[in-house]
């Protein structure tokens, strides 16, 4: 088991597999690092089975757009078995790709969609078609890529009237969607909008049916009769931090020890067997909270 010098377990890897991406939202943090070169399947796997021998049980792949790579499925299909295996992904590829994926061993996937409405969407992505996005969310609900999460960073002035309607959608799908309102991180982007989640709080707790707090930077999850939210604060937001049992693999094989830095990545491709077991073991000891509080 990988531990931290704060006491932080370490059972969740997030690889990004690529930095490109057919989308361009205005306000994306890319991961928190952009890199021209890629792993090889081969590669990803081997980095992902040294992270499962040290106890990790939940795999995440991203990106950049994780379906732009030819060979995701070949990547997926190459991963050792975990608890789980997600993807998060604009859904823009995903109607081509559901089965294939689920049949690779994909678990299920978050799907980005900050508005409903088509033209805010394309300016917003500039260029993304939302109803590409529409069929790869049916899609991922038929090949059983469930539950689907559905990812909104909320912006003020763009997309907070929208709050309603995404429930609306969501509740269309009857228990397979779960609502993620995300907010907005200012990494790459000089933060214009910036909304605290934290202020729906009120508002789902006195209506949920239940309340789930997630192990998992204790993300706050609300179960209703036919959807789910779940509130993410990344922002000057401590508990996130004291709780984040992540820990992130870059296109171009380095660790990444937080989202928010890049002071500390550490170098691990080509790397394999005990050597690569020690580096990424050196490499957990980096981690801190970025928001540590008081
Ligand atoms: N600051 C910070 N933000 C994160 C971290 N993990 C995820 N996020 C943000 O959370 C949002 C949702 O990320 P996803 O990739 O869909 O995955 P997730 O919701 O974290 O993971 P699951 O709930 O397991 O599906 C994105 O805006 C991420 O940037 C993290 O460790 N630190
Ligand atoms: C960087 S994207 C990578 C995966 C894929 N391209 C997608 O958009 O789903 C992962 C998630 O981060 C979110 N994200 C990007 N920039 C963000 C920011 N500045 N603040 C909060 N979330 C952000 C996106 O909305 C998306 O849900
Ligand atoms: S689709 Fe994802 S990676 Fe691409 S620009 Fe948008 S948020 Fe960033
Ligand atoms: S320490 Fe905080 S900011 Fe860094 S990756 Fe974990 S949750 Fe994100």
């Amino acid at each position: 088991m990988l531990v931290d010098r704060f006491g932080r377990k370490i059972t969740n890897l997030r690889i990004s597999v690529t930095s490109r991406c057919n989308l361009n939202c205005f306000y994306c943090h890319r991961e928190g690092y952009l890199s021209g070169d890629e792993l090889s399947p081969d590669e990803i796997a081997e980095i992902a089975e040294a992270f499962r021998e040290l106890g990790v049980r939940k795999v995440k792949i991203t990106g950049g757009e994780p379906l732009v790579r030819k060979d995701i499925v070949e990547i997926v299909e190459k991963l050792p078995k975990f608890d789980e295996i997600s993807m998060t992904t604009n859904g823009q590829l995903l109607s081509r790709y559901a089965c294939d994926l689920k049949r690779a061993g994909l678990d299920r996937v978050n799907v980005s969609l900050d508005t409903l409405d088509a033209k805010k969407y394309r300016a917003m992505t500039r260029g993304g078609k939302i109803e590409r996005v529409i069929e790869g969310i049916e899609a991922a609900i038929n090949a059983g890529l469930t539950p689907v999460k559905l990812n909104m960073v909320l912006i003020s002035g763009l997309n907070l009237d929208e709050i309603d309607e995404m429930i609306k959608f969501a509740r269309k799908f009857r228990g397979k969607l779960i609502l993620q309102f995300i907010e907005l991180v200012n990494l790459n982007y000089n933060g214009e909008g910036y909304f605290d989640v934290f202020r729906l709080k009120e508002r789902f707790e006195s209506s949920a049916r239940e309340i789930r707090i997630r192990g998992m930077q204790k993300r706050r999850q609300y179960i209703f009769e036919d959807y789910a939210v779940e509130l993410v604060k990344p922002v000057d937001n401590s508990e996130f931090c004291h709780s984040c049992n992540r820990i992130r693999v870059t296109a171009d094989g380095k660790i990444k020890p937080c989202l928010m830095r890049n002071d500390n990545l550490v170098d691990v491709r080509g790397l394999s067997g005990e050597r690569l077991l020690n580096v990424i073991r050196e490499a957990i000891l980096l981690r801190e909270p970025y928001y540590r509080g008081d």
